[in-house]
Parts: C-alpha cells; structure tokens; sequence
C-alpha cells in the first residue's frame, strides 16, 4: 500500500517532528490549544523564558528532588515565575521557603516508600509519619499527604490489600477531619521499584474502593504507569475519579519530555484536564540537559 501524499509545503519530517509540536508548545501556549502553529518569534520568546502556567487549566507543580543541584530557594524562584502553584515532596522545614515564593507543599511527604502499609511490620512507624505529616500539612491549609503500599516482601497481592486497609482505615478519619487527602502512589515495579506493591491502577483502584473515602486516592504517575500499564489516556478517562495527583516524566529514561521519548505530553495533559481535574499535576523528571530550560518547556507543553 502507498502511502498518500502530502499536502503542498508540508514534508515527511514537518507532518510527524515532535519536537516541532514541542517547539511550538513552548513558544507559545496559546499555538497548543488552538493548534496554531508558533511562529520563530515565538520561539525566541520561549527561550527567553516566557511561559505562564496559570493560563492553562492545570495547576502545576515539581518535585525538588529531580533538581539535586539547585537550592530550594532557587528552585521556588524559578517556578513561580513560570506560575506553577507549588512544588511536590517536601518536609516541613522546606514551607518556609516555599510560602516566601507564595507557593505551596502540593504533596508533602510521609514514610519511606518501600516500607510501606501492605506490610503489618511497618505500620506503627508508617501511621506515625502520616498522622504527623497530616497535622503538618493541614496547619498549612494544604491538601496532599502521600504514602505507599511499600514492597510486598512475600506478601501476596490480597493480603497485601487487605494489611493497606487495616492502616488506612486508622489514619483517613484524621486526615479526613484536617480536610486532607492521602494519595497512594502507582510506581512501576520493573524497571525502577522491583517488588513494589501498588504498581498497577486495577490494583490500586480496588483499594481506593475498599477505603471508600474522598480522602484517600491514587498519585497516578505517568511515566511509571506507561512502563506497568501504558493505555495512559484511556486510563485516566476511566479511572480520573479514584486519581488525585499526577506526575509526569519521559519514557524510556525518565527525563524532559522531549522527543528521545515515547509520550506525548500536550494530549496527555489536555485529557487530565478534560475530566474536569482541580488537582495538581507536577513534574518529575530528571534532566539531562539545562534544568530549568527542560521544566519551562514541560510547563509549556502542558498548559492547555
Ligand atoms: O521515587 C519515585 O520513583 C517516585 O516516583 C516518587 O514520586
């Protein structure tokens, strides 16, 4: 079968470039919603730094941790000025900062993410954490605590399940009270996390429905989930309900959202936003390239 023709002016590399589309994103968020394509200026004006997160519907958001070698000072300066709303996976001694840049904690942490509320051996330690960050989190007028199922460590999937309930059936009341959502995080289990347990939405989402709360839900991760599951935006179609957190990251590799990946990030994040998602969607990718130029374009892509 031959493949039909192009139309006039548009080339093979022009129909299908990615990092065209991305350039554009970039350059101007308006070309994403409207399709338009950004002009060279544009460009120009992206590099220069001219990206705004708060004229897309997603509040966005990025971990600290994928940014080792600049300050928390540095880091907050940099995403409020590109209208991020807060930055994800910090302690209380980090909100100080944060607030200076009038930001917010958008996911605050709790207990290690392989010991974790699938096994009875850690669950003292790991209900101490949550009620701790909880109380924290909730002294602030934030919203996000995350936990973990942890490894299963021999555990079966059922029993893993049923251990999870047990614990969360002691800390959701509190966080229920001081208005606050636990999220449990979806990781993969192949490449990055071996013998996690949550590390798939139909298990993930059978807990959900178990603990039967507002406040609990899953951190649905992308790049981790397109490793388990891939089917991302269907997935999110079906299940948006039982998911309040988002991340985001390239696969394979797990950097910028460029095109050495595999996701399209505009139509991803335009599908979240679709289901109605008041949320935060963060960014949790590790560059390998200049930091901050790879996270205004990830904002960039997804403002929609
Ligand atoms: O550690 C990881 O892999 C995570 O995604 C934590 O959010």
């Amino acid at each position: 079968m031959t493949n039909p023709p192009l139309p006039k002016n548009q080339n093979k590399s022009s129909v299908i470039s990615r990092r065209g589309l991305m350039t554009a994103a970039a350059a101007a968020t308006g070309a994403v919603a409207t399709g338009a394509v950004a002009n060279a200026q544009e460009a120009k004006q992206a590099a220069a730094g001219a990206v705004d997160a708060k004229q897309g519907r997603l509040n966005q958001s990025v971990c600290k941790w994928c940014f080792p070698k600049m300050s928390l000072e540095d880091l907050a300066k940099e995403a409020a000025a590109m209208g991020m709303v807060g930055i994800d996976l910090l302690d209380p001694p980090d909100f100080p900062t944060l607030k200076k840049h009038g930001l917010v904690c958008t996911m605050v942490q709790s207990h290690p993410l392989s010991d974790g509320l699938c096994d009875t051996q850690f669950h003292d330690m790991c209900i101490e954490k949550i009620n701790a960050a909880v109380e924290a989190t909730s002294a602030e007028g934030w919203k996000n605590v995350i936990v973990f199922s942890g490894n299963a460590r021999g555990i079966d999937r059922e029993k893993g399940m049923k251990n999870c309930v047990d614990a969360l059936r002691k800390v959701v009341p509190v966080a229920e009270k001081a208005g606050v959502t636990l999220q449990m995080e979806l990781l993969n289990s192949k490449v990055n996390h071996a013998d996690y347990m949550c590390d798939n939405s139909q298990w993930g989402v059978e807990l959900v429905k178990r603990v039967g709360s507002d406040h609990f839900k899953l951190l649905y991760d992308i790049y981790h989930m397109q490793i388990m599951e891939g089917d991302i935006i269907r997935t999110i179609q079906q299940n948006h309900q039982y998911y309040g957190h988002y991340h985001t990251a390239g696969n394979p590799g797990r950097h910028e959202l460029d095109d050495t990946q595999e996701l399209l990030y505009p139509p991803i994040a335009k599908a979240i936003a679709d289901t109605g998602y008041q949320g935060y969607f963060a960014h949790e990718f590790l560059p390998v390239r200049d930091p901050i130029a790879g996270l205004r374009d990830a904002v960039a892509q997804c403002i929609v």
